[in-house]
Parts: structure tokens; C-alpha cells; sequence
């Protein structure tokens, strides 16, 4: 397993990214960008449409490579590893747009997350299935075809998938998009038992106030660059954030 494989080096980064260019045919995606976190953190990233956040969140999870630079998670550069190793180490990653295994049930939709995210017995399988139904509050849920869930128990089942595979990071792409800010603020309730858990995060998201109570770090992209990277209050005040995401002038 890759995690075995690991070099821990005191003070390197968990996740990094380093020089990432993504380019889809003469569009320039991500441009010369670099990256990195801690283990453990929890970070917001925000931006106009179509700055390249989800092109980011899906480089970092292998769903394609970069076309330039490298990425390295917990010691190991798995720049050329696909998605379902870098998975099996730890890192996962959500969809803006869930799409749950049809003709499944919820429980079963978890359980080949479980079973396949990192190999695990069909007992230690169960026990995971039965814990991420039980964190993001699905249980109600788990006898029922997940084709039939609404949108709020799809996004709790994106979660409840990706927590199924023992993650140390997840990478959440919009899993507010869509929800009522009550809706939302349930799906907080359950990222926060994820953190207490050590499990960090990477999340997009353009409800801001509901990003602004998990996130204890934000970035903000535009066309491709980060363009601020602090603090959050202080990434939110700052004049090019202002001009680039919000489309006005600084309070
Ligand atoms: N597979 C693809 N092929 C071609 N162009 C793509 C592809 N994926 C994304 N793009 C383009 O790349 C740019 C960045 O898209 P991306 O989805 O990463 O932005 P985003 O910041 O996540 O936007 P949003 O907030 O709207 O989700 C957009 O112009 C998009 O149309």
C-alpha cells in the first residue's frame, strides 16, 4: 500500500503540489500552480466560474493528470497514480454532481465504496458501512434504491461513499451546491465530525458562510492562479478577491 511506502519526513508537506499546468486543448486551465497543506487541515477554496477549482480538485485526485508539474500525498509523488491508488492512500474526492450506482441501494452504494476504496474484509466492510451511514445520518436511509434519494441524501451519500474508504483527506467539490442554506448546515454538522475525526479537507464551495465555519484556511482562485491564500477573513477583504470573485470594491 502506498501509505506503507511512505518516507514521512518531519515537516513535509501532506498533500503538494507543485508547477501544475492543465490545459484541455488550447485552453490554459491551471497555469504554473502550486499547492501544499498540512495533515489534518481543513481548507475552503473559492472563485469565480470557471477559475479552475474543480480542474484543481481533479488533478489532485487522478481523475486526469497535469499536463506539467508533480503531486505528492503524505511522502509519496503520485503525479502517475491513478485515482483509485491514490483512494487506497487516503485521498478521496466528492462530486459537484452526485452520481450514486443505479439499481443499488444506499447501502450498497457505500458498501463497494467500502469494499473497493481500500481492501478491507467483508466484516471490516460492513463496520465501515454502518459508521459512515451512521456519521452522515443515513441509516433512515439505507434500505432505500439510492436513485430514489433527494438531493440533500445524495450529497450525504457522496460523503458517506467517500468516508467508506478510511480517507485522511477528502476533497469535497460543491457539496452545498443546490442545498437550501438549512440543508447546508446540516452537511456542516457532519464535515465538522469529519475534522474531529483528523480527516483533513479540501473543499470548493460558493455558499461562503457555510465554508467560513469548517475552514480554517482559504484560497481563492482566478483564471488558473491562486490569487489569495490566508487566513480567511483576510483572503475575503483582500482588494483582488474583491474585484475578481465578489465584482466590487473592498468594505
Ligand atoms: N474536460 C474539459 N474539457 C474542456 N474544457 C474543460 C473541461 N473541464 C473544464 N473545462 C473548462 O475549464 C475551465 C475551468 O473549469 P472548472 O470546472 O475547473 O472551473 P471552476 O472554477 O470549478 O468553475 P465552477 O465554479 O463553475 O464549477 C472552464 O472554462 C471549463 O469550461
Amino acid at each position: 500500500m502506498l501509505q506503507r511506502e511512505a518516507q514521512r519526513r518531519p515537516g513535509a508537506a501532506f498533500l503538494s503540489a507543485k508547477g501544475i499546468h492543465k490545459r484541455f486543448g488550447a485552453l490554459v486551465v491551471l497555469e504554473n500552480l502550486d499547492f501544499s497543506m498540512s495533515d489534518g487541515e481543513a481548507i475552503g477554496i473559492v472563485g469565480p466560474n470557471g477559475a479552475g477549482k474543480t480542474t484543481l480538485l481533479s488533478v489532485l485526485a487522478g481523475a486526469f493528470p497535469p499536463n506539467e508539474g508533480s503531486i505528492s500525498f503524505d511522502g509519496v509523488d503520485v503525479t502517475r497514480r491513478t485515482a483509485a491508488e491514490r483512494c487506497r492512500s487516503g485521498l478521496v474526492r466528492t462530486h459537484q454532481i452526485p452520481k450514486p450506482f443505479g439499481g443499488m441501494t444506499t447501502f450498497e452504494n457505500v458498501f463497494v465504496a467500502a469494499s473497493h476504496g481500500n481492501a478491507a474484509s467483508r466484516d471490516e466492510a460492513y463496520e465501515r458501512v454502518v459508521d459512515s451511514l451512521s456519521v452522515c445520518g443515513m441509516l433512515g436511509v439505507a434500505n432505500r434504491p439510492a436513485d430514489t434519494l433527494g438531493l440533500l441524501d445524495r450529497k450525504r451519500l457522496e460523503l458517506a461513499r467517500a468516508l467508506a474508504t478510511q480517507p485522511r483527506l477528502m476533497l469535497l467539490d460543491e457539496i452545498g451546491g443546490g442545498l437550501t442554506d438549512g440543508e447546508a448546515s446540516e452537511l456542516v454538522e457532519t464535515i465538522l465530525e469529519l475534522r474531529r475525526r483528523g480527516i483533513g479537507i479540501v473543499w470548493i464551495e460558493h455558499i461562503v458562510h457555510i465554508l467560513l465555519q469548517v475552514a480554517q484556511r482559504l484560497i481563492c482562485m482566478d483564471a488558473g492562479r491562486i490569487i489569495a491564500d490566508g487566513e480567511p477573513k483576510t483572503v475575503m477583504s483582500d482588494a483582488e478577491v474583491v474585484k475578481a470573485y465578489l465584482g466590487g470594491t473592498p468594505a
